[in-house]
C-alpha cells in the first residue's frame, strides 16, 4: 500500500492538503514531481475515482513516466488516471467538442514544419520575400499573438512596432484563415482553441469541472498565459489545483511562458497554500553547493536555501580542453573508463545548450562503438525524407491539407510544372475548392497543357487509391509500405543525395517511420492513420526519435529539464554558448541562461564534469574560446579543475607515435634522395 513515511513532512503535507489551491515552489531536486506522483496516489487511495484526476506534465515523456510512477504507486486504478500534457489535453477537449469547434472528428495537426511551410506560403501571398523576412520570426510572433489571446496584432504607430510585427500582422489572418480553410489546428490551437471554446460556454465549463475534480501541474514555472486560462477554465470555484515547480528553473521564457504565474499563484487561484520544500535529495553536496552559487548571482529570484543530506561526495570537475574533438574524446573515455568500472550506459548523459555542439560526441561515440541516445535535433521530424512521407500519409487521410499536398505533389518529379500548379492553385482560389479538389478536377483549369493534366490525372488516382485503402479495416502499416513502394520514394530519397552513406541513412529514417507506424498498428486494437497521425504530431515537440532505445543520453539542456543521471556532462561551457548569443536577431536573456545552467548542473547526482575548450572551429576557421562567466561563480571547495595533461596519449603510445612519425620521415627522407 501508499507509505507516505518516505515522505519529508512538507512534502506529505503538499500531498495530504487535498482540497483547495496548493503550490510547491522548491528548488531542483527537492521532490516535487515525486509529490505530484505520490498526491496522486493519495487521493486514489482515499477513494477519488481515477477519471476525475488530472494530472499535467511538460513533455510527453514525462507523461509516460509519472503514468508508471503511478500506477506502480496506486495499482491498476492508477492507469484511468489523466495524465497528459497541456497539448494532449487540448487535443483530446477539441476532439470531444470537435463539432462546437466547427472540426472533422479526425483533424489534422500542423506540426512545426508544417507551420512554417503555411507561414512561408502566406507570406508570398502578400509579398513579403521569405530571405528577407526570417520565416521563424513570423511564426513566432504569429505564435505569441495566439498564446496571448489574441485574434490580430497591432502594429503600434510612430515606429514602435518592427518590421516583423507588420508582416506578422498581415500574415496572421491569412495564416488562421489557411488553417480554418484546411480544418487543421497548429500546437497553439491546441490550448487557444479549448480556452475560446470554454471562455464562451459556462454550460460546457461545468461539464469538464465536473469531470476533473483534481488537477496537479508539474513544472509549472514554464506555463504560459493561455494554459494559465485553461487550467483556470476547467479548475472552476472549487480550484482544486496543486502546481510544482521552480521558479529557478524557468528556461522557456523565450517561448512565451510565463513566470508570473508561479509567481502570483495565489492571485488567479485566492486562498493558495504555499509549501517550500529544502532539502535536495538527488545531489550531491558539492554538486549542490555549485548548483546554488551559480542562481544565487539572479536578481530577481525567490530566495531559496536547499541543503543535502547526502554528504558532499567528489568535487565537480571543471576540465579545459584544446578543441571540439578533444573535448569528445575525454567524454568518450570516461565513460568507457566508468563503464568498465560497472555503471551502466544508462548513468551518463551529455547536455549541451545548443544541438550544434552535439557533432563531435556522437562521432567519437560511434568511433568507440558507444550506444547513445540523440534527443533532438537535427530532429527526426525535421528530416525532409520524413516530412514527405508524412505529407503522403496525411494527405490520404485529409485531402483539404493544401500544405502536405503541396509538399509532395512534385515528389519525386512527376513533371508537373511550377506555371501548370500555379494555374491550378489560382483557379482553386477562385472556386474556392481546395487544392486537392482542384486537381481532380485539372481538366477543368483553363490553359493547362494536356500533358500536364494527365500527369495530374495519375497522381490524384493514386492518392484516391490510397485514401480509400487506409480507410478500410486493414493493415494500415502495410497500406503506407505499399504507398511508399508505389510512388517509389525509396528511390527517390537515394538519388536525393550524392553520397551512398547519406542515402542509406534516409531510407533508414523512412524505416524507422513505418515500423513506428507497424509498431502502433500491433499495440491497437483499432489502429486508425489519423489517429497515429495526431500523437506523432504531439510526440514530435518532444524531439524523440523513435527508432532510437538505450544507451547514453545526448540531449539540449532544455531537454533535460526534470530528469536525473548519475554521470552528467555539461559540455561547452563556454561564453557565447552558455551563456548563448542571441539566437537568430533574439536578444539573450543572461538571467534565463544562468537559470539553464542551474537546470543543468542540477541534473546529476554523483558526478558531474563541466567542460570547455581553448578554440572551436567554425566555418573553417579556428576561434578562440572565453571560459563561460558561470564557472567563475563556483565555489572553491566545491569544484577542482582537471589537468588535460591527463589526457595526453599514456606513454607507451606517444612512444610507439614517435617512432612511427620517425619511420616516416626517414622513408620521405629516404625517397627524395
Ligand atoms: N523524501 C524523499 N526521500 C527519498 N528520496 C526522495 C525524496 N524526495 C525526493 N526524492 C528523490 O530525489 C530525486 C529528485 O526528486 P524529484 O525528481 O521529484 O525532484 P524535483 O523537485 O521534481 O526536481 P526538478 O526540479 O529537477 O524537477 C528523485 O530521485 C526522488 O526519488
Ligand atoms: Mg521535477
Amino acid at each position: 500500500m501508499l507509505d507516505l513515511s518516505t515522505l519529508n513532512p512538507p512534502q506529505r503535507e503538499a500531498v495530504m492538503t487535498t482540497e483547495g489551491p496548493v503550490l510547491v515552489l522548491a528548488g531542483a531536486g527537492s521532490g516535487k514531481t515525486r509529490v505530484i506522483a505520490h498526491r496522486v496516489a493519495y487521493l486514489l487511495v482515499k477513494g477519488v475515482d481515477p477519471e476525475s484526476v488530472l494530472a499535467v506534465t511538460f513533455t510527453n515523456k514525462a507523461a509516460g513516466e509519472m503514468r508508471e510512477r503511478v500506477a506502480a504507486l496506486a495499482g491498476p486504478p492508477g492507469v484511468d488516471v489523466f495524465v497528459s500534457t497541456f497539448h494532449s489535453f487540448g487535443l483530446w477537449l477539441l476532439q470531444q467538442e470537435h463539432k462546437l469547434a466547427e472540426l472533422p472528428k479526425r483533424f489534422a495537426i500542423c506540426d512545426a514544419g508544417d507551420q512554417l511551410a503555411l507561414v512561408k506560403r502566406c507570406m508570398r501571398e502578400v509579398s513579403v520575400d521569405d530571405r528577407k523576412f526570417d520565416a521563424h520570426r513570423v511564426l513566432a510572433a504569429i505564435s505569441k499573438a495566439k498564446n496571448a489571446g489574441k485574434k490580430r496584432i497591432a502594429v503600434r504607430e510612430a515606429g514602435q512596432g518592427d518590421d516583423y510585427d507588420l508582416v506578422a500582422s498581415e500574415v496572421f489572418p491569412r495564416y488562421e484563415k489557411a488553417l480554418r480553410a484546411m480544418r487543421a489546428v497548429d500546437f497553439d490551437d491546441l490550448i487557444a482553441r479549448p480556452v475560446a471554446l470554454l471562455g464562451r460556454d459556462e454550460a460546457l465549463q461545468a461539464k469538464y469541472q465536473e469531470r476533473f475534480r483534481y488537477l496537479l501541474v508539474d513544472e509549472y514555472q514554464d506555463t504560459n498565459l493561455a494554459q494559465l486560462e485553461l487550467l483556470k477554465h476547467v479548475a472552476g470555484d472549487r480550484r482544486n489545483v496543486c502546481a510544482v515547480g521552480d521558479d529557478d528553473q524557468a528556461i522557456y521564457g523565450w517561448r512565451g511562458a510565463e513566470v508570473k504565474n508561479i509567481l502570483r499563484f495565489d492571485r488567479h487561484f485566492p486562498g493558495a497554500k504555499e509549501i517550500r520544500l529544502e532539502q535536495n535529495y538527488r545531489s550531491t553536496g558539492h554538486i549542490l553547493a555549485c548548483a546554488n552559487a551559480v542562481i544565487a548571482k539572479n536578481a530577481a529570484r525567490k530566495p531559496k536555501a536547499l541543503f543535502t543530506e547526502s554528504g558532499p561526495g567528489e568535487p565537480v570537475r571543471v576540465v579545459a580542453l584544446a578543441e571540439e574533438e578533444d573535448e569528445a574524446r575525454f567524454v568518450a573515455e570516461e565513460i568507457a573508463r566508468q563503464r568498465a568500472e560497472g555503471r551502466p550506459w544508462s548513468h551518463f548523459a551529455v547536455l549541451f545548450r545548443l544541438n550544434a555542439l552535439s557533432r563531435p560526441f556522437e562521432e567519437a561515440f560511434r568511433e568507440g562503438s558507444m550506444p547513445y541516445v540523440m534527443h533532438g535535433g537535427p530532429a527526426f521530424f525535421d528530416r525532409s525524407e520524413v516530412r514527405d512521407l508524412l505529407a503522403y500519409l496525411k494527405l490520404c487521410v485529409q485531402p483539404e491539407d493544401d500544405v502536405s499536398l503541396s509538399r509532395i505533389v512534385n515528389v519525386p518529379a512527376r513533371g508537373i510544372g511550377d506555371t501548370s500548379l500555379e494555374r491550378v492553385h489560382d483557379w482553386a482560389i477562385a472556386q474556392r475548392v481546395h487544392l486537392f479538389e482542384a486537381l481532380r478536377r485539372a481538366p477543368e483549369v483553363p490553359e493547362l497543357p494536356r500533358g500536364a493534366a494527365e500527369k495530374i490525372a495519375g497522381f490524384v488516382a493514386v492518392i484516391e487509391r490510397y485514401q480509400a485503402r487506409f480507410a478500410e479495416r486493414g493493415n494500415i502499416a502495410e497500406v503506407a509500405r505499399g504507398l511508399v513502394a508505389e510512388v517509389d520514394l525509396y528511390t527517390h530519397v537515394r538519388a536525393s543525395v550524392q553520397s551512398l552513406e547519406a542515402g542509406a541513412r534516409k531510407v533508414d529514417a523512412l524505416d524507422g517511420l513505418l515500423r513506428s507506424l507497424e509498431g502502433y498498428a500491433q499495440r491497437n486494437a483499432r489502429p486508425n492513420l489519423a489517429t497515429w497521425l495526431q500523437r506523432l504530431a504531439l510526440d514530435s515537440r518532444d524531439e524523440e526519435d523513435p527508432a532510437q532505445e538505450g544507451g547514453i543520453t545526448l540531449m539540449t539542456l532544455h531537454a533535460a529539464k526534470g530528469l536525473e543521471f548519475p554521470v552528467v556532462f555539461l559540455v561547452g561551457a563556454e561564453e557565447d554558448y552558455l551563456p548563448c548569443a542571441g539566437i537568430q536577431g533574439e536578444a539573450r536573456d543572461l538571467d534565463e541562461e544562468r537559470r539553464l545552467a542551474y537546470v543543468g548542473i542540477t541534473r546529476a547526482r554523483e558526478r558531474l564534469y563541466l567542460t570547455r575548450v581553448a578554440t572551436r572551429t567554425k566555418r573553417g576557421k579556428l576561434l578562440p574560446r572565453t571560459p563561460s562567466r558561470f564557472l567563475d561563480d563556483l565555489p572553491a571547495g566545491a569544484h577542482e579543475k582537471v589537468d588535460p595533461e591527463a589526457l595526453a596519449a599514456p606513454p607507451q603510445e606517444v612512444a610507439a607515435h614517435t617512432e612511427n612519425v620517425m619511420a616516416a620521415l626517414r622513408a620521405r627522407l629516404g625517397a627524395s634522395k
